[in-house]
């Protein structure tokens, strides 16, 4: 299976529109160039569905998000969805501010998501319907572990029964679920929470992936999640051999990606069935 989505991905070059912010815009950009995807960042309310048109797959993320914005993320999801476009959301901070709440409910309830991807903190304010977010970061003590991640699995199931979106749940142990099944996923390295973007450059790669394989939402998600930590695991290790520090790490992330193939991805994947 991961082998075909992500040949797809190479094969089809899909062009993604993403509405992000403006921290890690640029890290989106270029990590969707190195999986074999193509970016286009609009986010003027006067061009969103145009651009929108002429995608493989929207990416909202509301990292930095303003009234313009909001509103452009709205027009373009509705856009989309009238093309049957995957439509991919990030609820960056979501439980941080009552502006992030409500955006991500009135997005979600505007918007058919294809898959809705986001830390465990944002997950679990959705599943609330409000939350305590400390900020962009998860709290720790919301964090799956081995102990909790039956509970988790049930979780992301039953978010995407409510929301009819593939949920990505991303932490030390990523999950990644439809209603039916589950995946759990152990790829990934502590570094990547060490650097500001990894969680936003995923959710580009999930629309990359998803709008190249759109029969398969589910495992486009999960191999676009494997991408990237095994990318990050990859990367670690080259920063250990040249005692490089977060800059070069997130860098060395970018350079994994760009040096994937679909064999070294296959064989280096550490994913569960549930
Ligand atoms: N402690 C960790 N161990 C392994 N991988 C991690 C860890 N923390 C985050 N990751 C990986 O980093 C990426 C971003 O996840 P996360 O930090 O949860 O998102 P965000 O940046 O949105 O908070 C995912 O690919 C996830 O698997
Ligand atoms: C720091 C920050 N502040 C607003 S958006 C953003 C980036 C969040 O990126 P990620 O979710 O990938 O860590
Ligand atoms: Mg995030």
């Amino acid at each position: 299976m991961f082998k075909k989505i992500f040949e797809n991905v190479q094969n089809e070059t899909p062009l993604v529109h993403c509405i992000t912010n403006y921290v890690t815009v640029n890290d989106v950009a270029n990590v969707l160039l190195a999986a074999g995807g193509s970016p286009i960042m609009a986010d003027d309310p006067k061009e969103v569905e145009e651009i929108t048109a002429i995608c493989a797959a929207l990416n909202l993320n509301i990292g930095t998000l303003n009234e313009r914005t909001i509103h452009s993320m709205l027009k373009a999801g509705k856009k989309a969805n009238s093309l049957s476009h995957p439509v991919v959301l990030d609820p960056v901070g979501a439980g941080a501010s009552a502006l992030r709440t409500e955006t991500t409910f009135e997005l979600i309830d505007t918007i058919a998501f294809s898959v809705i991807k986001g830390n465990i903190s944002e997950m679990k304010t959705i599943y609330a319907g409000s939350g305590t977010t400390k900020g962009v970061d998860a709290d720790v003590s919301d964090a799956v572990t081995e102990d909790t991640v039956s509970e988790a699995v049930a979780f992301a199931k039953d978010l995407s029964a409510r929301t009819n979106a593939v949920i990505a749940i991303t932490g030390a142990i990523d999950i990644v679920a439809d209603s039916q099944k589950a995946y759990v996923i152990r790829n990934g390295h502590p570094s990547m929470a060490k650097i500001s973007g990894t969680g936003c450059m995923l959710s580009g790669l999930i629309a990359a992936f998803c709008g190249a394989n759109r029969e398969n939402l589910l495992d486009a998600t999960a191999t676009a999640v494997c991408l990237m930590g095994l990318s990050g695991e990859l990367a670690q290790e080259k920063a250990v051999k040249n005692d490089a520090g977060t800059s070069s790490y997130r860098a060395y992330i970018i350079d994994e990606i760009s040096k994937m193939s679909a064999d070294k991805l296959a064989g280096g994947v550490k994913i569960e069935h549930r």
